[in-house]
């Protein structure tokens, strides 16, 4: 298939080897002229995939209506607060049989939308169908050296989701299919809030059980909002939910455990988003979803004291104490309530 990759960051680059390796043509848009001379001349992205080498069919292109122009297959892989600026420009140059797949984890801050959300605002109609969203563990780092990952992409279209899967799938990325659109953007979006939590926490020193009670109650709390907004919660014992969870809250490779491990050592946020260099969803997803959180009327204590930290100054320590402080409950109150 002719392939147009809308992003260059470190994901649209490992996901271009992905395709390039099944035997597709692609193009992947660079915002900076120069990054697409790197990548057609050195065939390299070294500023956000370090010493990888890509094949040398991957082209790229600073044009960012030209790499979607005639394109039977497009990504969007850039981070979320610009997708739908993104879509809008290039809206009118998508040939109307494409097949549209996102890879991004976030909701738009202002609407607290999901992104296939916003696809469905700013694509045209016939290509509803069309779209479909790819998540679950994989760091880009590793799916870059072809080392196993296993991910999974989701369409009201099972027909979409299954072209999605026979493009993408191959000896080292093997993709599973799954109708919950829902509960793959939601899972995928909101594991970069626990993430953080996890870097608060090792950044503190507070050691594994500490980390296990996050991941396991911000599981919870994931759920919980995901299942209020109509996603399966078996989704959520999947790939994109347990699965993206243990991988981003436990790889030195997660920029969001990275960022939150930096906050528990005592940097401000100011600081550590200046080190970064790379996008940091979980940072904007922290207060979508906390205001999310109070609009459904649902209980997100690990997200509520996250965004206090990022938002209000908190210590990290007093949200850690005023979490364990919390009224005792059942650990599964629809079951307890029944
Ligand atoms: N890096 C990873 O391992 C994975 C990332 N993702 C998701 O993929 C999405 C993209 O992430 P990465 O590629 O890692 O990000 P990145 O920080 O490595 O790169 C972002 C790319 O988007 C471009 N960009 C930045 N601001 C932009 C704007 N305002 N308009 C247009 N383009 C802009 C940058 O030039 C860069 O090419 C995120 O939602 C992330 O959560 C999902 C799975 C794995
Ligand atoms: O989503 C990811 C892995 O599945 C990437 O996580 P980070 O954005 O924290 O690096």
């Amino acid at each position: 298939m002719r392939v147009g990759i809308v992003g260059s960051g470190s994901w649209g680059t490992a996901l271009a080897i992905v395709l390039a390796d099944n035997a597709h043509q692609v193009e992947i848009w660079a915002r900076r002229s120069e990054q697409a001379d790197e990548i057609n001349r050195n065939h390299t992205n070294e500023e956000y995939l370090p010493g990888i080498q890509l094949p040398d069919t991957i082209k790229a292109s600073s044009k960012l209506e030209q790499v979607v122009e005639g394109k039977e297959m497009i990504l969007f892989v850039v981070p979320s607060h610009s997708i739908r600026q993104v879509a809008r420009q290039v809206s009118g140059y998508i040939p109307q049989e494409a097949l549209i797949i996102h890879a991004i984890k976030g909701l738009e801050l202002e609407t607290h939308k999901r992104i296939s959300e916003i696809l469905l605002e700013e694509l045209p109609v016939p290509l509803h169908e069309r779209i479909a969203v790819l998540s679950g563990p994989s760091h880009a780092e590793e799916v870059s050296k072809r080392s196993p990952t296993t991910v999974v992409v989701a369409s009201n279209s099972i027909k979409t989701a299954e072209e999605a899967q026979d493009a993408l799938i191959n000896q080292h990325f093997r993709v599973y299919t799954n109708p919950d659109v829902v509960g793959l953007e939601i899972g995928g979006a909101l594991k970069n809030i626990i993430a953080l939590g996890a870097g608060i926490s090792d950044g503190l020193q507070f050691g594994d059980n500490a980390k296990a009670a996050l991941m396991t109650r911000g599981l919870a709390e994931i759920s919980r909002l995901g299942v209020y907004m109509g996603a399966n919660p078996l989704t959520f014992s999947g790939l994109a939910g347990v699965g993206d969870l243990i991988v981003t809250c436990t790889s030195k490779h997660s920029r969001n455990w990275r960022a939150g491990n930096m906050l528990g050592q005592g940097h401000s946020l100011q600081e550590v988003l200046s080190v970064m260099g790379m996008v940091v969803e979980g940072v904007k997803t922290t207060k979508a979803s906390y205001e999310l959180s109070f609009q459904c009327g649902i209980e997100m204590p690990i997200t509520q004291q996250l965004y206090q930290v990022l938002f209000e100054n908190k210590e990290p320590r007093k949200a850690v104490e005023d979490l364990m402080g919390r009224l005792k409950t059942h650990e599964m109150e629809e079951v307890a309530h029944n």
